[in-house]
């Protein structure tokens, strides 16, 4: 199998790789590999022994998941309730936060034990804040099912829920205390929710690495089809993610360059109302990444032959990379102008962007000018 030049990992890619999230008593590891389900109990039993657990999970996931991974609990002696949700982006709101806080009570965990999401990156945001609260923090487990989740979500200690006013605006850091990624979960996975979660894949290529984006752009066929290439890029992303966030756990700094590609994308979300016939998240890092290279382009950051390369990179893989190619009724700039207003980057009034000066070198912009923004907007509208 070929593998992207200057690794950092600490072990082979296959059949099971470890990377280490380096935050000293908060470090943990991210296990990946197919088949992890089922060694889920003595993973967490080994590491996190005598605890019980509550597996939040959605109505899909739970069908489709769930009793495998309850069977390798109870082999392993971990005592556990199950927690359902409905599936989708509305699912980060405070009722379905209410409920599941609600449940682990109820089900009378100790702060010492631990919630287990099982699902995609809304599980594992809406269960880490869930995990984040109750009894002012107890232990948290990331199960990613989605390639997503498996490649950026279940990383990094972000976890929260959405405001009709903007994405992730309600949430807290908590770390898990481990992530088991099983890739032959993604099997199950629709082409459209695969092509999402590439999305981020492809995004912290385009952040720093440009030998990755090299490598992704003469593998990502592979990567779709499932050769171990997949594992490979699930693999790569985490030592990615791993090492930005070991160096900035709360972004006060450099970890604000994962958000490449959210500002408009974000923004693009709350502007459908997280209708996800519309609009997943990973679609909208893909048009946001795009944008965020067009608008370093025109801003004279970048060449405009970089731009043009990651939009051919995303639209290769049936991402979409307009605007105009999210169905429905069109958005309008001064909607979009507010969604960004409301982004976490803000400092004490001025935009922050993740800006390019091409391939693989994203920087953080800060007092980037409204205006420029919004003219930028109303010609992208209707490109
Ligand atoms: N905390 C972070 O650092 C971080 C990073 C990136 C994204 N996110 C958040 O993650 C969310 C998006 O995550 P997502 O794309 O995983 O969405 P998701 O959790 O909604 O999952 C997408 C869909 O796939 C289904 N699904 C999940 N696993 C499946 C499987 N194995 N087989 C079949 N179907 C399956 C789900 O039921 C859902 O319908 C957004 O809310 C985004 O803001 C958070
Ligand atoms: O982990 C991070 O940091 C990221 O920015 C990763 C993003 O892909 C992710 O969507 C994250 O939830 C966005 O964070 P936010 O702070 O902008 O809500
Ligand atoms: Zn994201």
């Amino acid at each position: 199998m070929s593998s992207v030049p200057a690794a950092t990992a600490d072990a082979p890619a296959a059949p099971r790789s470890h990377v280490r999230v380096e935050l000293g008593a908060r470090g943990y590891d991210i296990v990946i590999g197919p088949g992890l389900i089922d060694a889920a109990g003595e993973e967490i039993a080994r590491r996190l022994p005598g605890v019980r657990a509550a597996i939040v999970t959605d109505t899909t996931v739970a069908g489709l998941h769930y009793e495998r991974l309850s069977i390798a609990l109870r082999a392993a002696g971990i005592d556990h309730v199950q927690i359902v949700v409905p599936p989708g982006e509305t699912t980060k709101s405070f009722a379905q936060l209410t409920d599941v806080v609600d449940q682990i009570i109820g089900a009378r965990l100790e702060r010492g034990d631990v919630v287990i999401a099982l699902g995609g990156g809304v599980i594992g945001d809406l269960a880490g804040f869930a995990s984040a609260i109750v009894r002012r923090g107890m232990g948290f487990v990331q199960m990613p099912t989605t390639l997503l989740a498996q490649v950026d979500s279940s990383v990094g200690g972000k976890t929260g829920i959405n405001s009709p006013r903007g994405k992730n605006l309600i949430g807290a850091f908590h770390q898990p205390a481990l992530v088991l990624s099983d890739t032959a979960l993604l099997d199950t996975l629709s082409p459209r929710e695969f092509a999402a979660g590439y999305a981020e894949i492809a995004k912290m290529a385009l952040i720093d690495r440009p030998d990755f984006f090299a490598w992704l752009d003469a593998n990502r066929e592979a990567i779709f089809t499932g050769g171990p290439e997949r594992v490979e890029s699930v693999r790569q992303s985490c030592i990615a993610k791993a090492a930005v966030v070991a160096a900035d756990e709360r972004e006060e700094g450099s970890r604000a360059l994962l958000n490449l590609g959210h500002t408009f994308g974000h923004a693009l979300e709350a502007a459908v109302g997280y209708d996800a016939k519309r609009l997943v998240h990973g679609e909208g890092v893909a048009i946001g990444t795009v944008l965020a290279h067009r608008f370093s382009a025109k801003l004279g950051l970048c060449l405009p032959a970089d731009a043009e390369r990651c939009e051919a990179h995303f639209a290769a893989v049936g991402l979409p990379t307009r605007i105009s190619e999210i169905p429905g009724a069109p958005l309008d700039v001064a909607t979009l102008m507010a969604g960004i207003g409301q982004d976490k980057k803000v400092r004490r009034g001025s935009l922050t962007f993740i800006l390019t000066r091409g391939i693989g070198q994203a920087f953080i912009a800060s007092d980037v000018a409204p205006a420029g923004v919004e003219a930028f907007l109303t010609e992208e509208l209707t490109r």
